[in-house]
């Protein structure tokens, strides 16, 4: 089974977050599935380059400073993901989509409204757990 490496961004400004969505896949599952953005790892990349290049690549934007949050592994039917993600504060909306098909920015306790892709889901529980904790 093929094993991927992930890295997604959880990019917070003020009180919301950035959830964006996926376009159509030939994987019916994560098709225009809501997610993070970010993307592959590539060989000899660190996760923290992946992320500042991936989010340059998919919206344009310059994040500083990633900070990790956790690390899901999923198994879908046609391969198995490791995600490992980070929030990035930024202080201005000012992105492009240039992959995605659509952008929310929505508060934590709003996340449950989309439909995610599966293993983001442990990413928005663990969001909401912390969230009530405050
Ligand atoms: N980026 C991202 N991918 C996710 C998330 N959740 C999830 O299941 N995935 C899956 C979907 C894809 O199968 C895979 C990441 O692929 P990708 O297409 O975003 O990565 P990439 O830009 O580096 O890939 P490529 O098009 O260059 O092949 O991980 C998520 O929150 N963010």
């Amino acid at each position: 089974m093929k094993k991927i490496n992930v890295v997604a961004a959880i990019i917070q400004c003020g009180e919301e977050i950035l959830c964006v969505r996926r376009g159509p896949s030939k994987f019916n599952y994560i098709s225009e599935r809501y997610e993070f953005p970010g993307g592959k790892i590539e060989v000899d990349e660190t996760k923290d380059n992946a992320i500042i290049r991936e989010i340059k690549e998919e919206l344009h934007l310059d994040i500083h400073g990633p900070t990790y949050f956790n690390t899901v592994d999923h198994q879908y039917p046609d391969f198995q993901i490791t995600m490992h993600s980070f929030i990035c504060l930024i202080d201005h909306k000012n992105i492009t989509l240039t992959e995605h098909i659509d952008q929310q920015w929505l508060k934590i306790d709003e996340l449950n409204n989309l439909d995610w892709a599966a293993a983001d889901i442990p990413i928005v529980q663990k969001l909401q757990a912390e969230y009530i904790k405050g």
